[in-house]
């Protein structure tokens, strides 16, 4: 069997008489970062959640471990943190993470543990117990990323996971990106940080619906003719560098 995380083929999406993804093709492997970098209202989110079922293809297929979603028998392999936070406010932070860790059926031997580590992982292990609707907009951003990370799940889907979130914090979080991608478990990401699109393994670069280029950062910058990511970026978009 082949082991495709994701595999996008021929995709189409319209709202109304939009149409926003016009012929989206690739695939995340195991052990892969790919990153969705494209201007603002390029289809970027319309791809995370016609992929993940939540919006439904006009056209062409969108697969998850080769099984079209939504399939309720892979979510517990899936994390997805969205781009506006779902989160309980009245809560405290532990009290969301030991919900969604529930949800997930995470074994009650090592909930603790994973509770913990994710906690560490956003830097918000000293504010768990506080109330959710007191926290800033960055740390509610932290909180979901905790929550998609809950359960080592063999693929996540992250939109703009490190929105609001400072330098240091986000070298942390890459850091376990990482760690993630050598466990062969995959990522596809969206950023609008150009830093960032610098350390995933495939950038896919979308524009007016179509992927532009699908490529590793080095090869885009050498196709493109320029030191990085941001240049490809912007000479994709036809700006005069
Ligand atoms: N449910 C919807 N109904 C109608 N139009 C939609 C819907 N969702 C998205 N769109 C439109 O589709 C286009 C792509 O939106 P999308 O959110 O996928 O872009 P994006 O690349 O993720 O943008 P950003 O970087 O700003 O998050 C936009 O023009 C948006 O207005």
């Amino acid at each position: 069997m082949s082991s495709t995380s994701i595999s996008l083929n021929h995709l189409v999406k319209q709202f109304g008489k939009q149409t926003v993804l016009k012929d989206i093709n690739f695939t995340v492997s195991p052990g892969q970062i790919v990153g969705l970098i494209g201007p603002s209202g390029a289809g970027k989110s319309t791809i995370i959640k016609t992929t993940l079922g939540m919006e439904v293809a006009d056209g062409g297929s969108a697969t998850v471990f080769n099984q079209v979603m939504p399939n309720r028998k892979l979510l517990s392999r899936i994390g997805y943190m969205a781009q506006t936070d779902a989160l309980y406010g009245s809560l405290s932070g532990q009290e969301n993470l030991m919900f969604f860790a529930q949800m997930k059926g995470l074994k009650k031997q090592t909930i603790h543990a994973e509770i913990a580590h994710v906690a560490e992982v956003v830097d918000l292990t000293t504010d768990l117990n506080k109330r959710v609707s007191s926290y800033s907009g960055g740390m509610m951003r932290r909180l979901s990323l905790a929550i998609a990370l809950l359960g080592s799940p063999e693929l996540l889907i992250l939109d703009e996971p490190t929105v609001g979130i400072d330098p240091a914090l986000r070298r942390q979080i890459w850091k376990e990106l990482n760690t993630i991608r050598h466990e062969n478990r995959s990522i596809l990401i969206t950023t609008h940080v150009m830093d960032e699109a610098e350390l995933v393994d495939e950038v896919a670069l979308i524009l007016n619906g179509k992927v532009m280029a699908f490529d590793s950062p080095a090869a885009l910058k050498k196709q493109y003719q320029v030191n990085s990511i941001e240049d490809v970026f912007l000479k994709a978009e036809g700006v005069q560098l």
